[in-house]
């Protein structure tokens, strides 16, 4: 498949696209930029194999697409880019090997998120995607309609973080920081894509709790919704290469990052774009509970 400006890989049968003939270090053109937003949006996830970017070049290429966040709401930036969220596992593997939409504890989750690998091991270490709206369209009529009504609360707060005894004191330091800030925000859990007008099933892992049930209901009800989004069908997976770089639309996906690949080192950085208030089908937005994410959206900060 061919856009006017560059090829089009699909990788999977409903999520994912790999995008061959774009240059991101390049001063790509307006009509270049909204052609791959527009696959963006179409594909949910899209690729770039074999590209220059330096953190300064993928911060560049994000900010084509609307304002840059700081790196992370509670994790401190890259050195000298704060917009840059460093996920060095090093010799640990990645945190991220869980089923979650970026940041969603906040009232503006993401509009989307740019990856960019520096070091990647020699095998394991790929990322899944899942597409929300086919979970949603993939739901019987009347869990639909349920889910349509439903309201739920996202935060960032792990409860059992420091009561789990079994907790090495690296992964409770982590979680220190990633908690340091308490977050929480009531949204929709089906929300209507913004571009594309399309239904979306909106949990992931940072949600909590669904408004008006009790805490099983509620996880047995996310769980047999969260079964939607994990289906094979509705997932792509990714094989990295270094030099590969990976946009999402964090508004319409989830992702996990597989842990499999030991002591080897893997090397990844984020670049994230700010997103809108979500707004559910009866027109109602997010609201903020706690938290103020004006520390983390530059131009909500007021001097
Ligand atoms: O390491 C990865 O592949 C993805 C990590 C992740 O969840 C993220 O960058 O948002
Ligand atoms: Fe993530």
């Amino acid at each position: 498949m061919s856009s006017q400006y560059f090829d089009i890989q699909p990788v999977a049968g409903r999520i994912g696209a790999e995008i061959v003939g774009v240059d991101l270090s390049a001063n790509l053109s307006d009509d270049v930029i909204s052609e791959i937003r527009k696959r963006l949006v179409q594909y949910k996830v899209i690729f770039f194999r074999n590209q220059q970017l330096d953190a300064n070049g993928q911060v560049a290429f994000a900010r084509r697409f609307g304002e840059v966040t700081t790196a992370h709401p509670t994790v401190p930036s890259f050195p000298g880019h704060p917009e840059v969220l460093d996920l060095n596992y090093g010799r640990t593997a990645t945190r991220a090997n869980n089923w979650h939409t970026d940041v969603t504890f906040v009232d503006r989750p993401p509009l989307g998120s740019i990856l960019r690998t520096l070091v990647i091991p020699p095998s394991g270490g790929d990322t899944i995607w899942a597409n929300t709206v086919a979970a949603y369209q993939d739901l019987p009529t009347h869990l639909r309609n349920l889910a349509d009504e439903l309201w739920a609360v996202h935060s960032n707060a792990y409860d059992y973080a420091e009561a789990a005894v079994d907790l090495s004191e690296e992964t409770k330091a982590y979680r220190k920081v990633f908690t340091s800030t308490v977050y929480e925000t009531l949204h929709p859990v089906v929300r209507v894509h913004p571009e594309s007008g399309e239904r979306i099933l909106f949990i992931g892992g940072f949600v909590r709790q669904i408004k008006g049930l009790s805490t099983t209901e509620s996880d047995d009800i996310l769980r047999l919704l969260q079964s939607y989004v994990t289906r094979p069908e509705n997932t792509v997976r990714w094989r990295w290469q270094v030099g590969d770089v990976a946009f999402w639309d964090n508004r319409a996906t989830q992702h996990y990052a597989i842990s499999d690949y030991g002591d080897q080192p893997r090397h990844v950085q984020r670049v994230t774009i700010v997103g809108d208030l979500p707004v559910g089908i009866d027109g109602k937005h997010s609201e903020a509970i706690k938290g103020d994410s004006s520390t983390y959206i530059p131009s909500l900060v007021t001097a």
